[in-house]
Order: C-alpha cells, then sequence, then structure tokens
C-alpha cells in the first residue's frame, strides 16, 4: 500500500472556528491529503497566564465541528499524554502510530512565526512537512525557516479568533455562523467562556 498522506492540524480550539476549518479544508485539498487529523492540545504552554477550557471540552467542540467531514478526525494524543503539550511529543507519537504515512503539519502566520521557539524546533522539520497558512493580520513569512521543509499556503481570509469568540459569548453577542452550530449549542449548554478567563 503507497503511504497515505496525513495532515496534521494542532490547535488549543477554545472554541474551534471557521478559521480552523477553512485552512485545514483547503490544505487537505492543495495537497491532496488523505485525512486531516485534527489534535487539540493538552495544556498549551505559551498559553500559560490564561486559563484554558477543560481539554475534554475542546475536544468534544473539535469532535462536533469535525464530524461531517469525511477526510476530518479527531486524536487525543496530546490529551491523553497530559501536562503541556510540545508539538515534537505529538508528531513522534502519530509517526510511532502511522509509521509508513507521511505527514505535514499546518499552522497558521501567527504560529509559524514562533516555531523556532518551539521545543526541539530542529527536529520538528525531520519528522513533518510544515504548511503555514495566511490569517489576517499576521504576515506569513517563512524566510528563517529550513528550505524545503515548508510550503505556505494562501487560504481564503477567514478574520476569526478563539479570542474574540470568547469574548463575545462573555459579552452577550453570538457566535452563529464564526463556529459551527453544534459548537454554538455545546458553549451555551455547558456555560462556557461566560467569565473572564484572564
Ligand atoms: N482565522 C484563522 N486563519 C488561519 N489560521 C488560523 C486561524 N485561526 C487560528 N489559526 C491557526 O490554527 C491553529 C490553532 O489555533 P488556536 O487554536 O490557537 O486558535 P486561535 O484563534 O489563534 O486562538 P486564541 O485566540 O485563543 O489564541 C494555529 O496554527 C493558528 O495559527
Ligand atoms: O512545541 C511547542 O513548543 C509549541 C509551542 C506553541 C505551540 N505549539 C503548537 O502549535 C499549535 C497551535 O498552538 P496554539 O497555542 O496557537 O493553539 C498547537 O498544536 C500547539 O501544540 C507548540
Amino acid at each position: 500500500m503507497s503511504p497515505r498522506r496525513l495532515g496534521v492540524m494542532g490547535g488549543t480550539f477554545d472554541p474551534v472556528h471557521h478559521g480552523h476549518l477553512v485552512a485545514a479544508s483547503e490544505v487537505q485539498h492543495r495537497f491532496g491529503l488523505d485525512e486531516v487529523i485534527f489534535v487539540p492540545t493538552g495544556q498549551p504552554w505559551q498559553k500559560v497566564g490564561r486559563d484554558v477550557s477543560q481539554a475534554e471540552d475542546r475536544y468534544l467542540m473539535t469532535v462536533i465541528a469535525t464530524a461531517s467531514n469525511p477526510v476530518f478526525s479527531v486524536s487525543r494524543v496530546d490529551i491523553d499524554r497530559g501536562g503541556q503539550t510540545y508539538t515534537v511529543d505529538t508528531l513522534r507519537d502519530l509517526r510511532t502510530q502511522y509509521p509508513d504515512d507521511e505527514l505535514f503539519f499546518i499552522t497558521g502566520a501567527d504560529a509559524l512565526e514562533q516555531i523556532l521557539t518551539w521545543r526541539d524546533a530542529d527536529e520538528l522539520f525531520t519528522l513533518a512537512h510544515f504548511i503555514g497558512v495566511t490569517r489576517p493580520g499576521y504576515r506569513l513569512d517563512g524566510h528563517h525557516l529550513p528550505e524545503g521543509k515548508v510550503s505556505l499556503v494562501e487560504v481564503t481570509a477567514m478574520a476569526i479568533s478563539s479570542t474574540g469568540c470568547r469574548d463575545r459569548v462573555r459579552e452577550g453577542a453570538p457566535v452563529w455562523y464564526l463556529v459551527p452550530d453544534g459548537v454554538v449549542r455545546y458553549i451555551s449548554k455547558r456555560g462556557l467562556y461566560l467569565r473572564d478567563s484572564g
């Protein structure tokens, strides 16, 4: 069997929104990926200082958001490993799980900018090919990154952030059409984002 091409979309997903979904879908199409695996983080160490919602809530919202797409799936590797999440561990675990497949790690322009500050940054580029996608408000630039290891892709601009969605819920403003309908209902059912998370 020829190797499958697997996209990996890591994120805090607090909550998952249409910016994440459009980026993953566009990269899946452009790179002919067989599957895109969404990987909600355990504790995102670069987001200390703010309360991140419980991992199970972020996991379930990601499942709800991706359920209807036959080539999207969700992995619990980072949540089940526990503790702070480092992408090098995510990719090592997925490499063990899918030893014969090619991995493509998808990041927005803001995350790509920071990538050399990530743990074991050099090893990251041996474990996967990186795909940086455009994001409104950030410049997509790969000149600081190893040649041939990163591709840059323009995706439909979605000026949506999880921070913006949380702020809107706290202020009583709607998040309909910023996040999938099922996620709107899940946020309301669980009473998420009603208080300032810092
Ligand atoms: N609107 C968007 N367009 C393109 N990429 C995005 C967009 N929003 C997030 N991403 C990318 O998706 C990944 C996961 O993002 P994350 O879950 O941190 O969402 P976020 O909206 O940036 O959250 P927060 O506002 O809480 O920082 C990151 O690589 C990020 O760059
Ligand atoms: O490995 C690291 O050191 C590292 C530091 C910051 C972010 N990341 C990963 O980048 C992805 C997006 O992170 P975030 O914090 O923007 O949601 C997610 O998969 C994180 O685990 C990884």
